[in-house]
């Protein structure tokens, strides 16, 4: 089957990153024989089936135009290993939970089993392509691990090709990206690899925004761009606390700031805080690569994105509390959105699981409603299998306080308040005075997304709390 293709690539890790951007190559490339591998069968399982392991807008049509042509999704991945001349390495790079560098430091144990596995069973030379987002240098480790155990006589070129795409338009961002990054060795044969990688791109991304340059520059460029992005969240949450305190309107203050053409206005959005898996994953990583360096300044300040994202999440809370007479035990609370963000099922960092966890201990009886979280996922979740010691006692509590919901309107029957955490579409249009009927009373919602209609809420009865804003006129005593 390999003879009728140009290329074949094996892609090492079938999750949110590796899937689609193999996938859009599959798509864009019909001479390109691709492999998507993955050491967890039920994932490619799902890979597999009608119901993909993600939800990602566009991702289904995509998959299943190419799957079975030039598309493979497959547990062997020794075989793909050794038929493809270009491997992806898109394996997953957490934070560590133990050992030196925990709770900051980039895990690489996946990343070096896959190297490992690639240098034992490789019977022929490949470019390898870091597309995990890694520490600096990691490049180096790859190739000191695939040189002393490959087969004598081959070569392995390792790029760095960090991939910019962010979850929910992760489709549009894959084939419109506003830059294609690849890091090479500035050798020649560096150069070369970094050639063939940047024709493949070319086939649909043009070829200005295809950058090329060393690789220690391309992996730091990834950590960067996700501390500067988590900066500006941070640095507008720390404003909207401002707002509050006196009575501006943080959307009011992001807009007249992002007018600005020097700042611009994306990624002005105050909120309960950001999540997802890569954010803080990615500056604690930053962090602990300058105290590594002993650069401690430098790390003080990029900690300090992190610390007032905890503050954002821990004053949201505050506010509902307070706002609920001071104490939320035995009350009812309706929370509208479990994943990070909108137009994904991932719920990795999610603002709204500490949220939650917390009026779990409070006593409050909880109900969930999320367009596109499994329940499963939800308990999953609150639960953490393994991670305590008094595990049933911890499941035995959340089974008797949370229960999840098929719609938004089950979720708030009887509740005494609503809590967005998710700014989902279909939130900003739910018949709001059917669910005020509905609700007890005095009925409250919480704006941890700035996406609702506060003055007609407040017209139909409700108590509305949003982030970032006070709920009427301050007066200021001299
Ligand atoms: N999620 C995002 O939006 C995003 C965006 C840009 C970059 N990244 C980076 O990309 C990398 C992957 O992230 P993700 O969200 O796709 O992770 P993920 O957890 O969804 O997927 C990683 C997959 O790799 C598999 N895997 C681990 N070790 C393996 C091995 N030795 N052989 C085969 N498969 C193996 C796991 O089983 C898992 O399915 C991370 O470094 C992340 O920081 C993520
Ligand atoms: O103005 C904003 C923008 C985002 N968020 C929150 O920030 C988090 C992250 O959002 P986003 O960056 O859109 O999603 P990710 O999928 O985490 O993507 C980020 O992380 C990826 C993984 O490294 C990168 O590839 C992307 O470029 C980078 O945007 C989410 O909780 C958002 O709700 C805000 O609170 N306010």
């Amino acid at each position: 089957m390999t003879n009728q293709f140009a290329t074949t690539i094996c892609c090492i890790g079938a999750g949110y990153v590796g899937g689609p951007t193999c996938s859009i190559i599959a798509d864009k490339c019909h001479d390109v024989l691709v492999y998507i591998v993955d050491i967890d069968q039920t994932r490619i399982d799902q890979w597999n089936s009608d119901k993909l392991p993600i939800y990602e807008p566009g991702l289904d049509d995509i998959v299943k135009r190419r799957r079975g042509l030039n598309l493979f999704f497959t547990t062997d991945v020794d075989t793909a290993i050794n038929k493809s001349d270009i491997i992806f390495v898109s394996v997953n790079t957490p934070t560590k939970k133990s050992g030196i560098g925990a709770g900051m430091a980039a895990d690489l144990k996946y990343i070096e089993s896959a190297t490992r596995r690639l240098a034992q069973v490789a019977q022929s030379s490949k470019i390898v392509v870091e597309k995990s987002t890694v520490p600096c240098k990691t490049a180096e480790s790859m190739r000191a691990i695939l040189e002393s155990n490959s087969k004598p006589g081959l070569r392995f070129d390792i790029l760095s090709n960090p991939e910019f795409l962010a979850e929910g338009t992760a489709i549009q961002d894959l084939l419109n990206p506003d830059r294609v990054l690849i890091g090479s060795l500035q050798t020649p044969e560096g150069k070369k690899a970094q050639a063939t990688l940047a024709d493949l791109y070319a086939r649909w991304v043009p070829r200005e925004k295809i950058i090329t340059m060393n690789l220690w520059s391309s992996e730091l460029s990834k950590l960067a761009a996700n501390a500067m992005l988590a900066q500006r969240i941070s640095s507008v949450n720390a404003l909207s606390a401002l707002c509050e305190a006196t009575g501006a309107d943080i959307d009011e203050v992001a807009y007249a700031v992002g007018k600005d053409t020097r700042i611009g206005s994306k990624f002005l959005k105050a909120s309960v805080g950001f999540g997802g898996s890569c954010f803080q994953k990615d500056i604690l990583n930053l962090v602990y690569l300058c105290e590594s360096l002993n650069l401690h300044e430098a790390a003080d300040y990029w900690r300090q994105v992190i610390t007032i994202n905890e503050y954002q999440k821990k004053r949201f809370i505050q506010r509902i509390v307070k706002s609920l007479f001071n104490t939320v035990t035995n009350k009812s609370i309706a929370i509208l959105g479990f994943a990070f963000k909108k137009n994904t099922g991932d719920t990795r960092e999610s603002a709204a699981i500490s949220l939650i966890k917390y009026l779990i201990e409070e006593q409050a009886q909880v109900h969930i409603y999320d367009p596109k979280v499994e329940e499963e996922q939800i308990f999953f979740d609150l639960i953490e299998p393994g991670v305590y010691s008094n595990e049933n006692q911890v499941l035995h509590k959340v089974k008797k306080l949370v229960k999840v919901h098929k719609d938004a309107y089950s979720a708030t029957l009887n509740t005494d308040a609503l809590v967005v955490c998710t700014e989902w579409d279909e939130f900003t249009n739910l018949d709001y005075q059917k669910i005020y009927n509905q609700m007890r009373k005095p009925a409250f919602v919480f704006d941890g997304r700035l996406i609702l209609n506060s003055d007609k809420l407040r017209k139909i009865g409700f108590n509305v709390e949003v982030i970032g804003k006070v709920a009427g006129p301050v007066t200021v005593e001299n």
